[in-house]
C-alpha cells in the first residue's frame, strides 16, 4: 500500500506535509471533510436529477396504416383503458357522430335501392364496393414519400419486378426474398361479370315482402335535414376544406349540453324508428345489398342492428359504440397521458394519431423524429376492397406498399415496430362466408380458407417484408388484432406498453 502511494505523483502531491503542527493538521481534515460534503452533495443534486429527468420520462408512439385501418380506434382503446373517467365523459360527443355513420348506412341502402329499381346498365353490374379480383389496377405510389422511400422499395421488390414481365407469373423459389412477396390478383377471371358464389343473377326476379318501399323512402326523406344539421354542427362553417378532428369537437369549453336544435334531430331519428327498422329488416333490401355486394354490416360505422337503442330518444352511446363509431381523421391528433399504474408510475405518454388516406401521408414525416414505437395497422379483411381516395387500387396491396415504405424509411431505422394484423373479427366473417382469400391472394394458394390459417401467412409475409426491407436488423412484433372488441385488445395493449417502455429505457440509457 505504502510502495503504491510512493509511486502515485497525485498521492504524493496530497501527502501532508512531514512537518504538519497539530492546528494545521485539525484545519487540513476539517478542509477535507467540506470538500467531500459538498462533493455528496453534488452527487445527490445529480442523482435526483435522473430521478426527477426518469420520472417526466416521455415515451412516443406514433399510430400510421392506411385510411380505416383503425388508428383512431387504436387510440381510444388507449384512452378507454388509461383515462377512463375522461373517457366516459366524451361519450356523449360521440352521438352526432354515431347519428350520422347511421344515416350514411341508410344512404348506402336508399342509393343500392334506387340503382336496383332501374335495370342494370352494364357498368353497375360490377360491384363497387368490393372487387372482384380482376378489377385491380396497380398503382404504386402509395407511399407517403413516394420519389424516395417507394421508388426504393419497389426496386427491391421482386414481385413488382416479375409482374412488369408477366401477370400469370409464378415466383422463383430461388429467389432469395421470396417470403416477402404477396401475389395479389389482377387478371384472374376471364369474365368481368363473374358472379358471387352464392348470390343470385340479376335477372331472377326481387322478392315481394309486402312492404311499399317507396312510400318508406319518402317517410325517411327527413333524416336529410338532420344529416345536414349534425354535419354543420361538427364542422365549422369556417373551415373551408372541412377540417376537423375529435379533439376539436372535443374542446367545447364546458362541455356541450344537448341544444334544442340536437333534441330536435334526436325526435326526427325517433320518428322514423319504425320506419328504420323496416327497411333493414326488409327480405328485398337484404336481397338487392346481396346482389349488389354490399356488405352494410362490414363497413365501417354499422349501427343498423342497433336500431332499437340507437334511435332511442335518450340514447347515450355506450364504450362499445364509441369503438365501433367512424371518423374520418384529418391532419394530426397527439394524446397525452400519466402511465399511473404499477413501476412504469410517472412516464409520459404521447401517442400521435395521424390521418390515414394518400394526400395526407406527407404530414406524416415530421413526427418520425424521436418516436419510440410505431404502431402500424393492416386491416387484413380488406384484401377485396378497393381504396375509397383511389378505386383501382386494392387495400391490401396499398398496405402492403406503405409497410414497404415504413420499414425502409432511414428515419425510422432504429425505431421498434409493432404491427396489427387488424379487423380480423371481420376477416373471418368474411372467410366463413364463403369468399376465397386465395382468388383475390394468389401466393396464398390453396391454403385452408380459415382466419387462423389466413392471418398467420399475412403475419409470416409482413415479418418477411419487415427483415427484407428495414436498414438494419430491429426489433419486431405482430399480432393479430380486432380493436374494436374490448377484452381481447386490452390484452395487446398491455404487451405493446411493456415492448415500447423496455425500448424507451434502453434508448434513456443509451443517451
Ligand atoms: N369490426 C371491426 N371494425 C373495426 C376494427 N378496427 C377498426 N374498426 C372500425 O373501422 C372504422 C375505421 O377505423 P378508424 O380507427 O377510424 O380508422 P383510421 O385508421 O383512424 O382511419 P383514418 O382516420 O381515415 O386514417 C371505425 O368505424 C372502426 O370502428 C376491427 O378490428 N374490427
Ligand atoms: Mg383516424
Amino acid at each position: 500500500m505504502r510502495a503504491r502511494r510512493d509511486d502515485d505523483p497525485l498521492a504524493a502531491a496530497m501527502r501532508p506535509p512531514p512537518d504538519e503542527s497539530p492546528e494545521a493538521r485539525a484545519l487540513r481534515l476539517a478542509q477535507e471533510a467540506d470538500a467531500r460534503r459538498v462533493s455528496q452533495e453534488i452527487d445527490e443534486a445529480i442523482r435526483l436529477e435522473r430521478q426527477r429527468n426518469k420520472k417526466k420520462r416521455i415515451v412516443r408512439v406514433l399510430l400510421l396504416g392506411q385510411s380505416e385501418s383503425g388508428k383512431s380506434t387504436t387510440l381510444r382503446q388507449f384512452q378507454r383503458i388509461y383515462t377512463p373517467t375522461a373517457f366516459r365523459e366524451e361519450r356523449v360527443h360521440w352521438r352526432a357522430i354515431i347519428q350520422l355513420n347511421l344515416i350514411r348506412s341508410v344512404h348506402t341502402i336508399l342509393t343500392a335501392l334506387a340503382a336496383a329499381s332501374s335495370p342494370p346498365a352494364p357498368s353497375l353490374r360490377r360491384p363497387h364496393h368490393h372487387q372482384s379480383p380482376r378489377s385491380y389496377t396497380r398503382t404504386l405510389d402509395s407511399g407517403f414519400d413516394a420519389r424516395s422511400s417507394t421508388s426504393k422499395a419497389k426496386a427491391k421488390s421482386p414481385a413488382h419486378h416479375s409482374r412488369s414481365h408477366s401477370h400469370s407469373h409464378h415466383h422463383s423459389h430461388s429467389d432469395p426474398d421470396i417470403d416477402a412477396t404477396l401475389d395479389i390478383a389482377e387478371d384472374y377471371f376471364s369474365d368481368p361479370d363473374y358472379p358471387d358464389p352464392g348470390s343470385p343473377s340479376w335477372d331472377q326476379p326481387f322478392p315481394t315482402d309486402g312492404i311499399d318501399l317507396d312510400e318508406l323512402v319518402l317517410r325517411l326523406l327527413p333524416l336529410r335535414h338532420v344529416e345536414a344539421f349534425l354535419k354543420a354542427q361538427l364542422v365549422p362553417p369556417s373551415d373551408d376544406p372541412p377540417n376537423f378532428n375529435l379533439k376539436e369537437i372535443f374542446v367545447r369549453p364546458g362541455g356541450r349540453p344537448a341544444s334544442a336544435d340536437e333534441s330536435e334531430s334526436q325526435r326526427v331519428i325517433w320518428e322514423c324508428r319504425e320506419d328504420l327498422m323496416t327497411l333493414w329488416g326488409s327480405e328485398r333490401v337484404r336481397d338487392v345489398l346481396r346482389r349488389r355486394k354490399v356488405r352494410l354490416e362490414e363497413e365501417s360505422g354499422f349501427f343498423l342492428n342497433d336500431l332499437e337503442r340507437v334511435t332511442q330518444y335518450n340514447y347515450m352511446p355506450t364504450d362499445d359504440d364509441v369503438l365501433k363509431a367512424r371518423l374520418k381523421t384529418i391532419g394530426v391528433s397527439e394524446y397525452k397521458f400519466q402511465m399511473e399504474a404499477g413501476d412504469q408510475r410517472g412516464a409520459e405518454w404521447r401517442i400521435v394519431d395521424v390521418g390515414g388516406s394518400r394526400f395526407q401521408r406527407p404530414t406524416w414525416v415530421p413526427f418520425f423524429d424521436d418516436v419510440d414505437a410505431i404502431i402500424f395497422l393492416a386491416p387484413i379483411s380488406a384484401f377485396d376492397q378497393p381504396l375509397s381516395e383511389d378505386p383501382k387500387v386494392n387495400r391490401l396491396e396499398d398496405s402492403v406498399l406503405l409497410w414497404k415504405t415504413v420499414c425502409s424509411n432511414k428515419l425510422l431505422a432504429r425505431v421498434d415496430l409493432v404491427l396489427f394484423l387488424n379487423k380480423c373479427d371481420i376477416l373471418g366473417r368474411k372467410l366463413e362466408s364463403g369468399i376465397q382469400l386465395g382468388r383475390y391472394v394468389r401466393s396464398y394458394g390453396d391454403r385452408a380458407n380459415d382466419v387462423d390459417t389466413a392471418s398467420k401467412y399475412f403475419l409470416s409475409k409482413f415479418s418477411a417484408i419487415q427483415r427484407a426491407f428495414s436498414p438494419s436488423p430491429r426489433r419486431f412484433y405482430g399480432f393479430c388484432t380486432s380493436v374494436t372488441e374490448t377484452s381481447t385488445t386490452a390484452g395487446i395493449i398491455a404487451s405493446v406498453r411493456d415492448i415500447v417502455l423496455r425500448q424507451n429505457l434502453r434508448q434513456v440509457k443509451l443517451a
